[in-house]
């Protein structure tokens, strides 16, 4: 069988949650900083530590099956792959934003002005789009500097707390892009058995990630009315105590409506309510 390649981000800010995602899908292998090629021993697959740059392009090209990386690094390096699950995290903006004492005040008045970037290909359509003609001074790194040092009129950079931009005197003046990490993979190869193995695998962490595991006593009388507050996979299991007039309930809830819920059941009668963490949700 042929052992799949999978690249993620070798240092920066994906490269914590890209291995904790492989570890929690039970792959086993060592994370080598000085290593650029790990196997994974109980798995045919191979993890690459690489560049976030340099992943679209080899998922694109077939030297590597699978990569984790950035929406807006797959949009600034203008590959053709497939994508195959939002991992819900490197969550962030790519944003124009200006001086706080700038005198641009509409997108119009972007016209003739310079715009420092390390996403030039994304700001280009950006501004294309809407009839912008401006300069864009490509650079490397540390953007948020260059109004200040009179590199440029704007940038246009990430930004996810804003806590980069206030401290360089900056504010956030236009949306260009949302991102997050996503899971990608070669065009045409979906359908492999073992990618598919590896994309339920992924689906089941973050399906878990996204619920509680919850326990509570109830008493029998208001079973309906706590059941009714609580969806479960299915439905919720209901288990006998020794005390006859209560029975012990177990499900799962969402995350997102999780303090709703708690506090409805408490009203409707619920005790001893123990939540508990998800490894995984297999259907
Ligand atoms: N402030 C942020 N908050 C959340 N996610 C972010 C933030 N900044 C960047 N990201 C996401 O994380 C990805 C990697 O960011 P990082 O800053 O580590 O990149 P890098 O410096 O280009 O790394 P590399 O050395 O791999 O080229 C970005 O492409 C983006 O998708
Ligand atoms: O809105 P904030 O939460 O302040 O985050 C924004 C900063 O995060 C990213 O850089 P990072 O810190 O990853 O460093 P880098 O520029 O070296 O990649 C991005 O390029 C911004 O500079
Ligand atoms: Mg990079």
């Amino acid at each position: 069988m042929k052992t799949l390649k999978i690249a993620i981000q070798k240092s920066g800010r994906l490269n914590e949650k890209s291995v904790e995602l492989l570890k929690n899908c039970g792959l086993n292998f060592e994370n080598y900083k000085s290593s650029l090629i790990s196997p994974v021993s109980n798995f045919p697959l191979e993890i690459l530590f690489l560049r976030d740059d340099d992943i679209p392009e080899y998922v694109q090209d077939g030297i590597a099956d699978l990569g984790i990386v950035g929406e807006n690094v797959i949009q600034e390096t203008e590959v053709d792959v497939a994508y195959l699950q939002p991992l819900g995290f490197g969550r962030c903006s790519l944003k124009i934003a200006i001086p706080n004492n700038s005198d641009i005040s509409s997108l119009a008045s972007l016209n003739g002005k310079a715009i420092a970037t390390t996403y030039p290909v994304i700001l280009n359509k950006y501004l294309q789009s809407n009839n912008i003609e401006a300069d864009i001074r490509t650079i490397s790194g540390s953007v948020e500097i260059s109004p200040g040092l009179g590199l440029s009129d704007a940038i246009c950079d990430l930004v996810s707390t804003g806590g980069t931009l206030k401290s360089n005197g900056l504010k956030p003046f236009a949306d260009v892009m949302s991102s997050e990490a996503v899971l990608i993979g070669r065009k045409g190869e979906e359908d492999n058995d073992l990618i598919q193995e590896l994309i339920q695998r992924v689906q089941s962490v973050l399906r878990a990630k996204e619920t509680k595991y919850v326990v509570l006593n109830a008493p029998k009388a208001n079973l309906d009315a706590i059941t009714a507050l609580l969806p479960g996979v299915k439905s919720p299991s209901v288990v006998a105590l020794a005390e006859s007039d209560w029975v012990a309930v177990h499900t799962v809830i969402p995350e997102r409506d999780f303090w709703d819920r708690i506090s409805q059941l408490k009203q409707a009668g619920a005790q001893g309510i123990v939540v508990l963490p998800i490894e995984k949700i297999i259907f």
